[in-house]
């Protein structure tokens, strides 16, 4: 199942900040391996993975993720895909902070339709498979920065998404946890066929990534 953007424009802020980002972009992304989405700040990758993840609406274009265009669904079935078929791990990390490790991936599992009882030794072992086998039951703020990125990692990587979204996960963390954790990403898009999209500045990140692509949609060679 891939993901196809087509001739998409996107136009952010109103008046004076008005910024055309894209205007017909054309991009493709392939299931079963890792593309690193590299290039200067400003330059339209965090913008990229909104419209990619159905958080943004593109203003012309569609984003076709398998047989769904997910630029033309209603907003209702947008927010199904996002619960159902779209991991995100972004900057901030985004955990609820009155949860534990395991209780962060229940309430995705719950917010998805799951019955959380059914998934608690499931979640478990989707920490453990991040090196945080002894941080189940810890809250965010008992967390460092680098653990609190992997507990999200562990939860956008849970429900086995399609589509996975990543944006700088290695901002936080020290080069040996930056090389487990893009390893555990790539794993596991070749694993799970997924289309595993990971926004980066991260020598780290480009060096392992199957292929590298722009926010132009174009292929990088490093
Ligand atoms: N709400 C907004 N209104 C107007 N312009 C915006 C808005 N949000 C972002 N932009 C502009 O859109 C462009 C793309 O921003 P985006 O955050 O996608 O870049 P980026 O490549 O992810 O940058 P970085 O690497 O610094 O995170 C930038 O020039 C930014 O200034």
């Amino acid at each position: 199942m891939s993901l196809v953007l087509s001739d998409v424009t996107v136009t952010l802020g109103r008046g004076d900040t008005r910024t055309t980002v894209f205007a017909g972009l054309d991009a493709a992304f392939a299931p079963g391996h890792l593309t690193a989405l590299a290039g200067p700040s400003g330059s339209g990758k965090s913008t990229l993975l909104a419209v990619a993840g159905a958080l943004l609406r593109p203003d012309r274009g569609s984003v076709v993720l398998g047989d769904r265009d997910l630029a033309a669904l209603s907003d209702a079935e947008r927010a199904r895909e996002r619960r159902e078929h779209i991991g995100y791990m972004f900057q901030s990390g985004n955990l609820l902070s009155a949860l534990t490790s395991v209780e962060q991936l229940l309430a995705a599992a719950y917010i998805a339709g799951h019955k959380p009882s059914r998934l608690k030794k499931r979640a478990a072992e989707a920490l453990e498979e991040v090196g945080l086998g002894q941080r189940l039951r810890h809250r965010p703020d008992q967390l460092s920065g680098g653990e609190r990125q992997r507990v999200a990692l562990a939860r956008a990587l849970f429900l086995g998404p399609e589509l996975l979204l990543i944006d700088e996960p290695t901002a936080a963390v020290d080069r040996g946890q930056a090389a487990m954790l893009v390893e555990v990403i790539a794993e596991r898009a070749r694993a799970q066929g997924c289309v595993a999209v990971v926004a980066t500045h991260d020598p780290v990140v480009i060096a392992a990534a199957d292929e590298v692509v722009n926010p132009a949609g174009e292929r990088v060679s490093v």
